[in-house]
């Protein structure tokens, strides 16, 4: 059964419309991602769901109940804050039982799912202390704590690592993830980091100008990005997209001038595309290969070399203006100012019509 629906969820902020028609399904367990730019509504939507925020139209189910019209409390869901939002002048173990007591739940029940989600978090020993005595992390997992021990169908975590130090980050990335193996709940994350939404969550919902741009698995996001947006949104560094006109050709994939010169043969299927008609190119770094120049491949001037220890980057000028990015898998060879050569793989590129959505390689013949 679907854990979370929402149909055509509307939300404005007087004349603003920040959400339209925003209609999502979410498998038992689930863990999904929202990932988008600042102020693409994602913190809005997970409100709506937490009840802290009104949608203007459309309907939320959870477990096949609808919730929207029921308190926040009623709902089944907790919700994990960026902020932690811990009561200060209460304890450890205070904080996680005070959303309990005030639900009824009997003492002797709230003590012991202190102590299993104290055990699951690895904070037995913080229980009677005050928050301002936790590190970031700890106090991070204390909120997770206090959601744990509601029960909920359903975590909602609001940029919850988003507070910590890069190297604390990566190291609850990975106890949430192994968490969530844990927990009987489904679970999304409101996140701006990619590599959080690619490694935790079975599905990224990526967002802009007010909708759901496109839901996927991590790689399919990656990989046949439905339009330019999200083309050039995930991935880092990002994808190059570049103008270029379709040549004519018997071929049943779609040939492309770049720019001035260099000719590309994709595997994108031509069909329905007409010769001449402004397309654009967008090619990842890790498809474009710095080579020797020589008369075949497109040439440009190198303006920035980015050695990030294992992979290097190559930001490269071709002499119409357009910038492109490679990456250079010799390593240290390549200097800002010299003139480089360019191999675009054509069969990983992809091809956005002017209305934005997406071509894809056709997938190779086994
Ligand atoms: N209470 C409010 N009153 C008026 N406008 C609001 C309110 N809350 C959010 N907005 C506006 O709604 C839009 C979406 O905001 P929201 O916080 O949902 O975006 P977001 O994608 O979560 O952004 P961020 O990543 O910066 O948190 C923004 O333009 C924001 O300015």
């Amino acid at each position: 059964m679907a854990s979370l629906e929402l149909s055509n969820v509307r939300k404005a902020y007087g004349a603003t419309p920040v959400l339209d028609d925003v209609s999502l399904t979410m498998a038992a367990r689930e863990f999904v991602a929202f990932l988008g730019p600042s102020g693409s509504g994602k913190s809005t939507l997970l409100r709506i769901i937490a009840g802290l925020e009104t949608a203007d139209a459309g309907e939320v189910r959870l477990d096949g109940r609808r919730i929207d019209t029921l308190a926040p409390g009623d709902r089944g869901v907790a919700m994990v804050f960026q902020h932690y939002a811990l009561y200060p002048h209460m304890s450890v173990r205070e904080n996680m039982a005070f959303g309990l007591r005030n639900a009824g739940v009997p003492r002797q029940e709230i003590a012991a799912r202190i102590d299993e989600a104290a055990r699951v978090l690895e904070i037995e020993t913080q229980l009677d202390k005050k928050p301002g005595q936790l590190s970031g992390g700890q106090r991070q997992r204390v909120a997770i704590g206090r959601a744990i021990v509601k029960q909920p169908r359903l975590f909602l975590l609001d940029e919850p690592l988003s507070n910590l130090d890069a190297a604390l980050r990566t190291r609850t990335r990975v106890e949430l993830a192994q968490l969530r193996q844990r927990v009987d709940a489904a679970v999304i994350m409101v996140t701006h980091d990619q590599a959080e939404a690619m490694t935790l969550a079975d599905r990224i919902v990526v967002m802009h100008d007010r909708a759901i741009q496109q839901i996927g698995a991590p790689m399919e996001i990656y990989g046949r990005p439905a339009n330019a947006f999200v083309a050039r949104f995930v991935g880092s560094p990002a994808m190059t997209l570049a103008p270029v006109s379709l040549l004519a050709d018997e071929s049943a994939f779609a040939a492309v001038r770049l720019g001035e010169g260099a000719r590309i043969e994709t595997r994108v299927p031509r069909d329905g595309l007409a010769v001449g008609a402004p397309l654009e190119l967008g090619v990842r770094p890790e498809n474009v290969q710095v080579v020797e120049t020589s008369g075949g491949v497109p040439e440009a001037k190198v303006e920035l070399v980015e050695r990030l220890g294992d992979r290097t980057f190559v930001y490269a000028r071709l002499a119409d203006g357009l910038s492109i990015t490679a990456e250079d898998a010799g390593g240290s060879r390549v200097r800002i100012g010299d003139t480089i050569g360019l191999r675009i793989d054509g069969a990983a590129v992809h091809l956005f019509t002017p209305d934005g959505r997406a071509r894809h390689a056709a997938a190779a013949a086994a």
